[in-house]
């Protein structure tokens, strides 16, 4: 018999550029205002690609937010009556936002946040692992490959229209100037290590 419903978890929306991420953490805003509850909304100080005060989204949807750089300052803002709490491009921020995540779950705060879980090199981005290993709940989204039109997973980064290379830094901040999705067989990293060389039949 259970004797009361218990609030609090985490959900974790992710995925490579432009499949819909910031568009979902838009629409889960939306539906939950409906229902009078109360939301904070922040993102990395960093993304000031469309906004430097609103989550946006690559098609122009927006909601207000406050932009952080440390995140802890969730904490000072997120007070009692806080039912949720929505964080944008997740990937940016350090290793403190998983524990400022589980601290709000554990305290019956519904969170949710979108973030990339791979970088321009396939690589998993940062505190994305952590966040996809302790949250409830796991939305992947996919887009449309540049190239080919398949689901695309990965992000595509060019540098004068042409593939950046495994030894780039991981941040850049952009938008189509400098990425595009595409579908595993059709992304490419320059000087990208091969992990596994393909054993030969004869030493099977
Ligand atoms: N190749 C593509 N595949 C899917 N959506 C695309 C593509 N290129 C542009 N878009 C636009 O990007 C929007 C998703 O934007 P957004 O929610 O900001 O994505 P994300 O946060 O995952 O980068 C789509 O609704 C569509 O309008
Ligand atoms: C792949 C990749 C992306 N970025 C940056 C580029 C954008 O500013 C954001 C992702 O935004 P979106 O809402 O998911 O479209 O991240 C980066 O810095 N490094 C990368 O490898
Ligand atoms: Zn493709």
């Amino acid at each position: 018999m259970y004797h009361q419903y218990r609030e609090g978890y985490i959900e974790v929306i992710c995925g490579c550029m432009f499949a819909g991420k910031t568009e979902e953490l838009i629409r889960r805003i939306n539906v939950l205002s409906y229902a009078k509850q109360k939301i904070l909304v922040f993102k990395p100080k960093i993304d000031d690609r469309y906004s430097e005060i609103e989550i946006a989204s690559h098609s122009g949807r927006k909601v207000p937010c406050y932009a952080i750089d440390d995140p802890e300052e969730i904490l000072d803002k997120v007070t009692d009556d806080v039912q949720v709490v929505a964080i944008d491009e997740v990937q940016f921020f350090d290793s403190k936002i998983v524990d400022v995540c589980e601290y709000l779950a554990d305290k019956g705060v519904r969170v949710m946040v979108a973030g990339l879980d791979k970088d321009f090199r396939g690589e998993a981005f940062g505190v994305m692992p952590e966040l996809l290993t302790r949250g409830e709940f796991v939305t992947k989204l996919t887009a449309v490959c540049a190239k080919c039109g398949s689901p695309a997973t990965r992000t595509q980064r060019l540098v004068d229209g042409k593939p950046a290379s495994f030894d780039d830094p991981v941040v850049l901040v952009g938008a189509v100037d400098h990425y595009e999705p595409r579908c595993r067989h059709c992304h490419e990293v320059v000087n990208k290590p091969i992990k596994i060389k393909k054993r030969l039949k004869s030493s099977q």
